[in-house]
């Protein structure tokens, strides 16, 4: 995978909000290959609009945002190559257990040896014992982490998450968080919605803070004291 100054994405004046009324922004950023940007501020503060609006689920109040050089269009062949997100919202098939459901990602991405990927992450998210299990069998933090695992048995150049720590516990929260970093030293650009400022300084090498409706540039520390004082 090429990491050299690869643009992914890249977003010009990007107001959010909804109905034609601001949420966040303007909003002036380029993200490349290998580059980790955690997104912080308080409840409501217009993360989840934010990042929502960047990677094309939702329309700009106005401005634009690109990603690989295309106007966001999450139909697009290249774009679901490419990206890879996790909203807060649980997704999953009623009559499919947690291995089917990998498996349906796994063929839907082609993956080479989809079930010893599929096998490497239901070890990783610890679901081996709950692979036969159907998604209302599983606990909240469970559901969390299929969703999860399913975002990263796929390749993605941009991985897309909103609060992924969110429901799990402190050894998962570590275990994902070096993971996702180790992602982005190896090329993937990642965007994150976190409140945990641990997890913020172990995946993050620039943050994106939200005060006011203002989008303001940050260190990891600054946004890691944000949240901590917030
Ligand atoms: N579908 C919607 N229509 C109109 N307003 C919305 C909608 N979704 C969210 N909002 C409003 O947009 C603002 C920002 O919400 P958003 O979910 O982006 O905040 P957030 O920073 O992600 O919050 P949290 O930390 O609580 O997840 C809030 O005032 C919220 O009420």
């Amino acid at each position: 995978m090429e990491t050299t100054h690869r643009e992914l994405l890249r977003a010009s004046g990007l107001v959010a909000g909804y109905g034609g009324n601001d949420v966040c922004g303007p909003l002036d950023l380029v993200l490349e290959a290998g580059q980790a940007l955690g997104i912080v501020g308080f409840n409501a503060a217009g993360k989840s609009t934010l990042l929502r609006t960047l990677v094309g689920y939702q329309e700009p109040v106005s401005g634009e945002s690109v990603i690989l050089g295309s106007f966001t269009d999450d139909s697009s062949f290249i774009y679901r190559k490419a990206v890879s997100v996790v909203f807060d919202e649980d997704a999953f098939f009623p009559s499919l257990s947690v291995e089917e459901h990998l498996q349906l990602i796994a063929g839907g991405h082609q993956i080479e040896e989809a079930q010893a990927a599929v096998e490497a992450e239901l070890k990783f998210f610890d679901l081996t014992a709950a692979r036969t299990s159907y998604p209302h069998r599983l606990s909240s933090g469970q559901r969390r982490r299929l969703l999860l695992a399913a975002a990263l048995l796929r390749p993605s150049l941009l991985l897309v998450l909103d609060e992924p720590e969110q429901r799990l516990d402190p050894v998962m929260r570590a275990a994902l968080g070096l993971r996702l970093r180790r992602l982005a030293d190896a090329g993937t650009a990642l965007l994150v919605i976190t409140h945990d400022p641990e997890f913020l300084t172990m995946v993050a090498d620039s943050v994106l803070l939200i005060v006011d409706g203002q989008v303001i540039p940050a260190s990891v520390q600054d946004g890691a004291a944000s949240i901590a004082h917030s």
